[in-house]
């Protein structure tokens, strides 16, 4: 297990008694987080929800907004942008965009679970721009190229 890496947050006034995003479980990939807000997405719509808190990740990871998949599977409820990126510039609150592709409204309560956020380690690329690429096997082939799909009918 690698050492859990420290994250800086910040909660906002709106965020006051909510508990912090957390692991469900010892090996939870994503910390669950809570909504701080109520808000009603009818189907659909999206909606950012507020979490109540902003952060300063450390410079070299991101942290990625990704949906929870009991939300998905029961009502259709997912993430539009998933994974959503943190940028580790950025201050601001941190929302979770949710988008109901489901048949009825669905209500969101604020101490909610509704998405989990995974930290990631980011490397940056610097472009080589070059006139001619290495040749490989692949090519330019790709989209089913080296098969496996059912055949369309
Ligand atoms: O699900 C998300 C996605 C983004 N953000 C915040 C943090 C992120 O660092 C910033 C910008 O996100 P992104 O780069 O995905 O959006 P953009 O449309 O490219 O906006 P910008 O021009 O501000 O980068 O918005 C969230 O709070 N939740
Ligand atoms: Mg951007």
């Amino acid at each position: 297990m690698i050492d859990p890496v420290g994250v800086q947050l910040k909660r906002l006034p709106h965020g006051e008694g909510l508990d912090l995003p957390a692991y469900a479980t010892a090996g939870a990939a994503g910390m669950d987080v809570v909504a701080a807000e109520d808000v009603s997405v009818a189907p659909g719509k999206r909606h950012a929800v507020a979490t109540g808190f902003a952060l300063a990740i450390p410079a070299g990871f991101e942290i990625q907004v990704r949906p929870r998949s009991g939300l998905a599977l029961k009502h259709g409820v997912t993430v539009p942008n998933t994974p959503g990126t943190i940028d580790s510039d950025y201050r601001g609150e941190l929302k979770v965009i949710l988008i109901n592709h489901g048949s009825e409204t669905f209500a969101v309560r604020r101490g909610d679970r509704i998405a989990q956020l995974v930290l990631a380690p980011v490397v940056q690329a610097r472009w080589n721009e070059v006139e001619e690429l290495d040749a490989t096997v692949r090519g330019a082939g790709g989209f089913g190229s080296t098969g496996g799909h059912p055949k369309l009918v």
